[in-house]
């Protein structure tokens, strides 16, 4: 199986208002297409006679070697996607090796996801919005540092949901049963209003940077990063706030449509960060050479979003461990065809660019 087949196999499993729920993007989808599209216009350089017998895909993310340079994007309400939600992704990454990103909207407490996995020594980011209740807001942060939770992942892209005009035709939110403890939302106030109705109610959208990164710095030792960069300009203001880290991401091309795809976006923030910050980059990753191609343009590492969801759909853990397997042995493939026998062997001269009169360009 691929990831397509994936995505196809657990879409058909799911009831439509919950699959559109997960796989549409904003307004004209433009971002979400856009996101997948970018890769194919980069080629491999695949390189010969190199003696790749004993290939090491392993680097570190958040002070822990993972097995390969992946980790598990933050996505809400997994619980629709199968009953066992974020626990059976939580155990998935542990068995493959990786970091795993929590939704504030997780079905399960992060308490209980981390207990499957740290064990094998899974490390975990807990992401956050700006909340309006910074009683609560303070309370998670100070739970999940003392948890043992690594980062925060500071999502900064929605002030605002963006327009998902697939919720005004029909409630996803159809099975029953659900509730958002780490933020404290009950059944009762989820079905009480929209999607977005409860996500503006929770969300605080006077958000910015001179407050926000200070106040979560005086908060935490845990790392900070933010999550929504597409921009050189938001990748500088990065630094000057001493992020640990940003995630360039459109969120899965669900915030405004019309922004680039992250692989493009990606291409400017690492040449606004001249290797002065951590970045790393998700959004339409499908295959390991995806990953291939975003390490050469410059991410220290990448995430995946919607493949976690259709393999949960799939067939719960064991979906997601095949997908996981999917991508590092994908990955390994790639890195072994282009003559790379660590990640530190990836980079430009790697990669070429088809130009569009369809002449390949050196980077
Ligand atoms: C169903 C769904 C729920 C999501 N929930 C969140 C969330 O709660 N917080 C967040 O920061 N990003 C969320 N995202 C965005 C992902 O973290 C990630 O940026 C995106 O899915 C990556 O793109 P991909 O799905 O193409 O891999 C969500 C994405 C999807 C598809
Ligand atoms: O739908 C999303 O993209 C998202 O970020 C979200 C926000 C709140 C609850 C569930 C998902």
């Amino acid at each position: 199986m691929n990831i397509e087949e994936l995505r196809d196999i657990g879409t058909a499993k799911l009831p439509k208002p919950i699959a559109d729920f997960f796989n549409s993007g904003s307004t004209y989808q433009e971002t979400l297409a856009a996101n997948t599209a970018a890769f194919s216009k980069y080629k491999l350089r695949s390189r010969v006679l190199v003696d790749v017998s004993k290939p090491d895909t392993s680097t570190v993310v958040f002070g822990n070697r993972i097995s390969f340079p992946l980790c598990v994007s933050p996505a809400g309400i997994q619980g629709m996607a199968h009953p066992d939600g974020e626990l059976a992704t939580s155990r998935a990454c542990a068995k493959a090796g990786i970091n795993m990103g929590i939704s504030s909207f997780a079905n399960y407490d992060f308490d209980e996801i981390m207990k499957q996995g740290e064990s094998s020594g899974v490390h975990y980011a807990l992401q956050m919005y700006t909340m309006r209740d910074k009683v609560l807001q303070e309370k998670i942060i100070r739970r999940a540092e003392a948890r043992g939770v690594k980062a925060i992942l500071l999502t900064a892209d929605s002030p605002v949901l963006g327009v998902r005009w697939n919720e005004h035709k029909g409630d996803f939110r159809a099975i029953t049963g659900f509730e958002f403890p780490i933020i404290g939302i009950t059944e009762e106030m989820w079905r009480s209003s929209s999607h977005e109705e409860m996500f503006d109610k929770f969300n605080d959208d006077t958000h910015n940077w001179a407050r926000d990164i200070p106040y979560l710095r005086s908060l935490t030792k845990m790392e900070i990063w933010v999550k929504g960069i597409m921009t050189a300009e938001d990748t500088l203001l990065a630094i000057k706030h001493g992020v640990n880290g940003i995630l360039v991401s459109n969120h899965g091309g669900r915030q405004l449509d019309g922004v680039p795809a992250t692989l493009d976006a990606l291409v400017e923030c690492v040449g606004a960060g001249q290797g002065r910050i951590k970045i790393h980059v998700d959004g339409g990753f499908r295959s390991g050479t995806d990953i291939f191609k975003a390490l050469a343009l410059g991410a220290d590492c990448c995430w995946v979003g919607r493949p976690t969801i259709w393999s949960l759909a799939y067939k719960g853990q064991e979906g997601v461990d095949l997908m996981l397997k999917l991508l590092q042995d994908d990955f390994r493939r790639c890195m072994q065809l282009c003559g790379c026998r660590t990640i530190k062997d990836i980079s430009r001269s790697c990669l070429s660019r088809m130009n569009s009169d369809g002449v390949l360009a050196r980077l």
